[in-house]
């Protein structure tokens, strides 16, 4: 006789991944809960993509206004006031985790808000000591911002709790080189801080194209951010009237009122009992999946941030969405990695789908680069001198677009269209036969010969 269990899936984190999978599950005919220990929908939504891109909103006004000057607005000396961004930027928070928790309801998932572990193979364990039963456990608990080994390292903040500041700082150092750190630089130094980044290498953001990163570099040191390379670590310390001195090795101390860490976000796996059930984890402590994100034990999955593939959310999504239709929808469904697109919510933006140049020329056999390096037309007028970059990877073989990497005003916009040709396989000359809509920054996709 099959056992019976309480619930047939029970979902740990209640973010991205989590909330889809629940959702689509139930749809499905299963029971299913979930287990939140902060707040539902998880980084994205609570403290990661949705308020990072209302602050990016809020910041990017300080050059709208002072443009608006050349366009022929009057515009008199404006005062920014960050309690009022803040606090309108965690109320819409608030109202999205509140739709998220009305989906799920609505869908009869059955919510707990408390810690969950593992207990076992078919059992959780709540914080209230409850246990429950359950045919399959997802596991999507997210990542957790890496804090480095360094005497002081307390006195710095993270992405956690970077939403909440009582003040916007007068001097940020921001630690790291990736997306964090180019997003929160562009946010602080719009909001009139005095920004310093500082990475233990000699690159930012290394997985996009090189001309593309190189120019979101000098666009940042020409706006008055300053970078410091290979500058590891040594100690912070908190002076008694409440600034930080960071000692830097080979460098000066610099003086903060602000360190944020964004040096990568590790796996959410320590103390979930996981090893306990047998349930294998790789570097970082990252949730060891196949391809239907099962682990190495039957009964429990993984998806997300947790199993350290993309830290993306809408690969997290797809995650949860392909496990639900596959073991419970009858519809095995599989993600496909290639040809994801992803960009920086930096000062310009920066966005890309597909191999870089770099990747080009290792993979391919022959490689042809097209490019366009232009001034915006409204950066024109505003006196902005500001230059986008945009460029075309084609396979010389079969003048295949095989990635496409922009930087400039909107680019995340213009290359979400951009990468369907990109994963349709699209050709250079399909490219060149699309009429231009003109004036825009998005004709010099199909206008680089
Ligand atoms: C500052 C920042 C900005 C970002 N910006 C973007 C962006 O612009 N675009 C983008 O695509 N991605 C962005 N990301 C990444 C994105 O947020 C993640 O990839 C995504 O949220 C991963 O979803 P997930 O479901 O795996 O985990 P999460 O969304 O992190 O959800 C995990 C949930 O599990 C809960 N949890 C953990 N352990 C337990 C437990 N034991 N019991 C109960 N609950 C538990 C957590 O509280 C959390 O709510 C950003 C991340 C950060 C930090
Ligand atoms: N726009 C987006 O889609 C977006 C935005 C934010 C975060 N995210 C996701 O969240 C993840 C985490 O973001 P992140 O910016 O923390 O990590 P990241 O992986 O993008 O960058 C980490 C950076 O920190 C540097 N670094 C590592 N250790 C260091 C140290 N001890 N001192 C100084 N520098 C050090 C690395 O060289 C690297 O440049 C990203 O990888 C991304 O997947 C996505």
């Amino acid at each position: 006789m099959a056992k019976t269990y309480d619930y047939d899936l029970f979902v740990i984190g209640a973010g991205s991944g989590g909330v889809r999978a629940a959702r689509v599950s139930a749809a499905h005919g299963a029971r299913v809960a979930i287990a939140e220990e902060f707040r539902v929908g998880g980084t994205c939504v609570i403290r990661g993509c949705v308020p990072k891109k209302l602050l990016i909103y809020g910041a990017h006004f300080a050059e709208d206004l002072q443009d608006a000057r050349r366009f022929g607005w009057d515009v008199p000396d404006c005062k920014f006031d960050w309690p009022v961004l803040r606090d309108n930027v965690l109320a819409e928070v608030e109202r999205l985790e509140g739709i998220y928790g009305e989906i799920l309801e609505r869908n009869e998932v059955e919510v707990i808000h408390q810690r969950a572990t593992v207990s076992g193979v078919n059992e959780v364990t709540l914080a209230d000591g409850t246990k429950v039963s359950a045919g399959t456990i997802l596991i999507a608990t997210g990542a957790w911002p890496m804090i480095p080994d360094v005497p002081g390292a307390e006195h710095g903040i993270t992405s956690n709790e970077v939403f909440n500041l009582d003040t916007i700082p007068k001097r940020a150092v921001i630690a790291g080189g990736g997306y964090i750190a180019n997003e929160f630089a562009g946010i602080f130094h719009q909001l009139k801080s005095d920004v310093t980044i500082v990475n233990r290498g000699d690159r930012i953001l290394r997985h996009y194209d090189e001309q593309v990163r190189d120019r979101l570099l000098q666009i940042s040191l020409t706006k008055g951010i300053k970078f410091l390379f290979n500058a590891p670590f040594e100690k912070i310390e908190k002076k008694a009237e409440g600034g930080l001195v960071i000692h830097l090795a080979g460098q000066d101390p610099i003086e903060a009122d602000l360190l944020l860490w964004a040096v990568g976000r590790v796996p959410r796996t320590p103390g979930l009992g996981l090893e306990e059930a047998g349930v294998k984890l790789g570097k970082n402590g990252a949730i060891e999946v196949d391809e239907d994100n099962q682990s190495s034990v039957p009964s429990i999955y993984a998806i997300g941030d947790v199993t350290d593939r993309v830290q993306l959310t809408p690969v997290a999504i797809r995650e949860g969405h392909a496990f639900a239709d596959t073991i419970f929808g009858g519809k095995p469904t599989r993600v496909d990695y290639e040809n994801i697109p992803s960009a920086v919510f930096s000062h310009p933006p920066i966005a890309g789908v597909g191999m870089t140049e770099a990747e080009a020329r290792e993979r391919l056999g022959s490689v042809k680069i097209y490019t366009s390096d232009f001034r915006a037309m409204k950066n024109v007028l505003a006196g902005r001198n500001e230059r986008a970059l945009y460029k075309l990877v084609v396979d010389g073989e079969n003048e295949k677009v095989v990635g496409i990497h922009m930087i400039g005003p909107d680019a995340p916009e213009i290359l979400q269209s951009a990468a369907i040709a990109v994963k349709a396989g699209l050709t250079k000359p399909q490219f060149d036969d699309t009429v231009a809509i003109h004036p825009t920054m998005a004709e010099e996709l199909v206008l680089m010969r």
